[in-house]
């Protein structure tokens, strides 16, 4: 069940009938979904209703899991992204991902802020570095490291941690940023920076986040769904998401009747 969507909003992703199997085990069925420009969409549900398998499927990630077959059209931009001429390196460079445990890489901030760029084959110092600084600031935390851009990231607090796995994923520019639980490891001030900083993001980037908290969907996200056993039950605007379920499935989570 969804509730119509704005029509003068822009769709980046049109998930049409996806099916998703590990092996024989259904994981997603049939979802059909509008995921918004510049909105925060949450996906909340009980563990194991498919939140991370759908959010992977997005970039195609959820492949890399061999006994997985997936049906049905998850257009981005309008282009199918199971065509065969798509080129999964572009899509995950224009779709990056941010996970539940922060997984910066054994190098210094700066290092871990420029691999994307540099993969890309980037060597211009010069570009380097305000890469660094326009990444850093965009994922607040340049003025907290701008003086040990050299220091090795794991000197970092787990939510710093955090933020500059935000700052690699915004360094090589891209327009969707999913999240999978990213504060869930985190203390409240460091959750909070987050959810402040998605806030901000949201102006230039499109960004889904599954979250157990249904607190931190209500505070930072326009729309929420919500799955059960790999479907989703339903759809819609946040606040009446949470306010007027229309399902009474959705009723009985956000109650907490069972989860
Ligand atoms: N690699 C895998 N191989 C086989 N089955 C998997 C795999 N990953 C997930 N599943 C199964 O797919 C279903 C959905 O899992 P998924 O991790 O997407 O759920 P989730 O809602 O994100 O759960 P949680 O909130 O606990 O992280 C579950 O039944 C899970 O056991």
């Amino acid at each position: 069940m969804s509730e119509k969507i704005n029509e003068n909003k822009e769709a980046i992703y049109e998930v049409r009938n996806l099916n998703l199997w590990y092996g024989k085990d259904s994981a997603l069925k049939n979802i059909n979904i509008d995921i918004m420009k510049n909105e925060v969409t949450a996906i909340i549900g009980p563990s194991g209703c498919g939140k991370s398998t759908f959010i992977k499927t997005l970039n195609r990630m959820v492949e890399n899991i061999p006994s997985v077959k997936v049906e049905g059209e998850i257009l981005y931009h309008g282009k199918n992204i199971f065509d065969k001429d798509l080129r999964v390196e572009e899509l995950r460079t224009k779709v990056g991902m941010v996970f539940q445990k922060p997984n910066p890489f054994p190098k210094s901030i700066m290092e871990n802020v420029v691999y994307g760029p540099r993969i890309h084959g980037l060597t211009d110092k010069k570009l380097l570095m305000e890469i660094t600084e326009t990444s850093l600031r965009s994922a607040a935390l340049w003025d907290e490291v701008k003086d040990r851009l050299n220091d090795n990231a794991y000197g970092l607090s787990g939510g710093q941690q955090q933020r500059l796995c935000i700052a690699r994923a915004l360094a090589v520019q891209p327009d969707v940023i999913l999240m999978d639980e990213p504060t869930s490891a985190l203390d409240p001030i460091a959750t909070y920076k987050i959810e402040e900083l998605l806030d901000s993001l949201k102006k230039e980037y499109t960004i889904s986040i599954v979250t157990h908290s249904m607190q931190q969907a209500a505070r930072i996200s326009d729309r929420t769904a919500f799955f059960l056993l790999g479907e989703m039950i339903e759809y819609g605007n946040t606040k009446s998401l949470f306010t007027t379920p229309m399902d009474k499935r959705t009723e009985d989570y956000i109650t907490g009747r069972f989860g």
